[in-house]
């Protein structure tokens, strides 16, 4: 069952939304075109998760006419990364609407400014960090072909994107590499071959041929 929008503002304990709803959380990360929603599709039709991308959450918002629409439509054309505020918002709603227990965030915390205001608002701790390593090279070709009509993907704001992501995200991944939590994967194969490193991040390891 859904929750109010009130129970959505309040914190609560740990892998909890402001209800009684626990849910399990895997935070995907990657630089833009290392393949991270690629390869969320391929773990919700296996593992059963609910895929929210915050990056189409914030472009479902433009589209909605919502107030706070020019101001994020601005921010990913200069690749800049969109207030906390705004995104945890839209993932809280996100999860709160969803029958599944299983999230697996894509493209979120992009930022240390993310990562805070995640935890404190929703007090969900991630299960793990998937994180796509891949070389600017490669994203960029794939980015330049992506063919999505998206107005970031041109070489101007793409590299704009590199830089935010070098200064601000791969921070982020290291705060959770302190942690333990980050299962790197070698994101420049083909996606298949991507996939089958993914899969041993989400199986049992009783499945796996002894
Ligand atoms: N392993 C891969 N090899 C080649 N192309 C890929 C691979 N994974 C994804 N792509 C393509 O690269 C582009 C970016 O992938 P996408 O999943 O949207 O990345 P991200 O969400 O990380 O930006 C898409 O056109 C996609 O089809
Ligand atoms: N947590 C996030 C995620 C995306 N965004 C914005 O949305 C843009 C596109 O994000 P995305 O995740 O869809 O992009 P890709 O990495 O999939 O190419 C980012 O460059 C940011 O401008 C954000 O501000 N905060
Ligand atoms: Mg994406």
């Amino acid at each position: 069952m859904s929750t109010t929008p009130e129970a959505v503002n309040q914190e609560n304990g740990n892998g909890s939304l402001g209800c009684e709803k626990k849910v399990k959380v895997v935070f995907v990360l990657g630089g833009p075109g290392s393949g991270k929603g690629t390869q969320c599709s391929n773990i919700v039709e296996h593992f059963g998760f609910t895929h929210l991308s915050a990056g189409d959450l914030l472009r479902a918002e433009i589209k909605s006419g919502s107030e706070n629409g020019t101001m994020i439509s601005n921010m990913i054309k200069e690749g800049k990364i969109v207030p906390s505020e705004v995104t945890v918002k839209l993932l809280q709603r996100a999860m709160n609407e969803s029958e599944n227990d299983k999230f697996l965030i894509d493209g979120f915390p992009r930022n240390e400014e993310n990562r805070a205001a995640f935890e404190n608002v929703t007090g969900i701790v991630p299960e793990f960090v998937l994180f796509f390593d891949c070389s600017e090279e490669e994203m960029e070709k794939r980015l330049l072909g992506r063919n999505q009509g998206r107005e970031d993907d041109n070489i101007e704001t793409i590299k704009k994107r590199f830089k935010v992501f070098m200064e601000s995200s791969i921070p982020v991944v290291d705060y959770y590499a302190s942690k333990d939590k980050v299962r790197k994967i070698d994101a420049a194969k083909p996606i298949a071959e991507v996939f089958e490193s993914v899969k041993t991040c989400f199986a049992p390891v009783h499945e796996k041929a002894a």
